[in-house]
């Protein structure tokens, strides 16, 4: 592309992505385009194709249609150079349990067919902060523990690209904290990072974000811009009855979300509907207030949009 080689160029542009299985598209004309450097948070509800998504750009699967590069080479030519320059963190990483973390990295630097193991498993160990770990063998480790090891054996062939499967799903908030704070630091060191995630806190901390559906694009940019192209308009609900408010509003206009927050409810409309008045009508036992709405609230209302809900 015309003034974006090298170093200019993004990590990933890929644009019309489709893949098929069973005549389904599951990944349905995607464009997705991650700068250098940037964490890309990528999101979607189950089986909207991110997993696909991410396959296809690390040269694992083969596109349908579509076309693109992944850090300057071609997915669908350079397959296989791609997969040498980049990290991918499946879902269900496969650690051997009765290997210590030492070992776990040296069978990875072997699969590598790294030269330097021992130099690549020290670097590793040290740079995920896992050295007085070394030699605890990986199945006595805890959740955390483990997904810090799993992301040192991504790194172990100093890729230039993380795709991350959600590499933090079941983990405790501390951990999972550590983990975001690690993949900052790297992305300061240069490497870019695209990381599917469930966690709406996970995907405030990104630089941008794209939304998908049934394998389509709904959304991308900053967090803010999200927020902003969603165009929601929210009301916080609360009050002793708020529970039996919601449900009727859910009842009598479908297109209205009610969405659960602690004791209160996020309300809001696709179609910048009014509120009905009998939600603030005089002696109701609620209030409705007016609130800016979150990416949780723009997630959940893009998702139905999505869905065509
Ligand atoms: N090899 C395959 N053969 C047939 N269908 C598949 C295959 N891989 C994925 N699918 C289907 O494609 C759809 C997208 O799956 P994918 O795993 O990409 O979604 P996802 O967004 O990663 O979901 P999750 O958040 O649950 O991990 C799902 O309906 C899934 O069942």
């Amino acid at each position: 592309m015309a003034g974006q080689s090298g170093a200019d160029a993004p990590a990933i542009q890929v644009t019309g992505l489709v893949k098929r299985f069973g005549g389904r598209a599951v990944v349905d004309r995607l464009d997705i385009a991650v700068p250098r450097g940037r964490i890309c948070g990528f999101l979607g509800p189950n089986g909207s194709g991110k997993t696909t998504t991410l396959r296809m750009l690390c040269g694992l699967l083969e596109p349908d249609e579509g076309s693109g590069t992944c850090l300057g080479l071609d997915i669908r030519r350079d397959a296989r150079a791609i997969r040498r320059r980049v990290g991918y963190m499946t879902q269900r990483f496969g650690l051997y349990e009765d290997l210590s973390i030492a070992e776990n990295l040296d069978f990875v630097a072997r699969a590598w067919g790294l030269r330097q193991r021992r130099r690549a498993v020290d670097a590793a160990v040290e740079r995920l902060g896992l050295a007085q770990r070394r030699d605890q063998l990986a199945g006595t480790l805890s959740g955390g523990w483990k997904q810090r090891l799993a992301l040192a054996a991504c790194l172990l062939h100093e890729p230039e690209l993380l795709l991350l499967d959600e590499p933090t799903a079941g983990v405790d908030p501390q951990a999972r904290r550590e983990f975001w704070q690690q993949l900052h630091e790297l992305s300061a060191q240069g490497l870019t990072v695209l990381v599917s995630t469930h966690y709406m806190d996970e995907a405030e901390r990104c630089h941008r974000l794209a939304c998908i559906a049934l394998g389509r694009l709904l959304a991308e940019g900053t967090v803010d811009e999200v927020i902003a192209q969603a165009r929601l308009r929210t009301w916080v609900l609360r009050g002793p009855d708020a529970a039996r408010a919601a449900q009727r509003l859910q009842q009598e206009a479908p297109g209205w979300m009610a969405v659960p927050f602690g004791s209160t409810f996020h309300l809001s409309s696709d179609d910048g509907d009014a509120l009905p008045p009998w939600l603030r009508a005089p002696g109701v036992p609620w209030t409705v207030e007016p609130a800016a709405p979150g990416l949780e609230d723009v997630f959940i209302a893009l998702t139905r949009r999505g869905h065509g809900a």
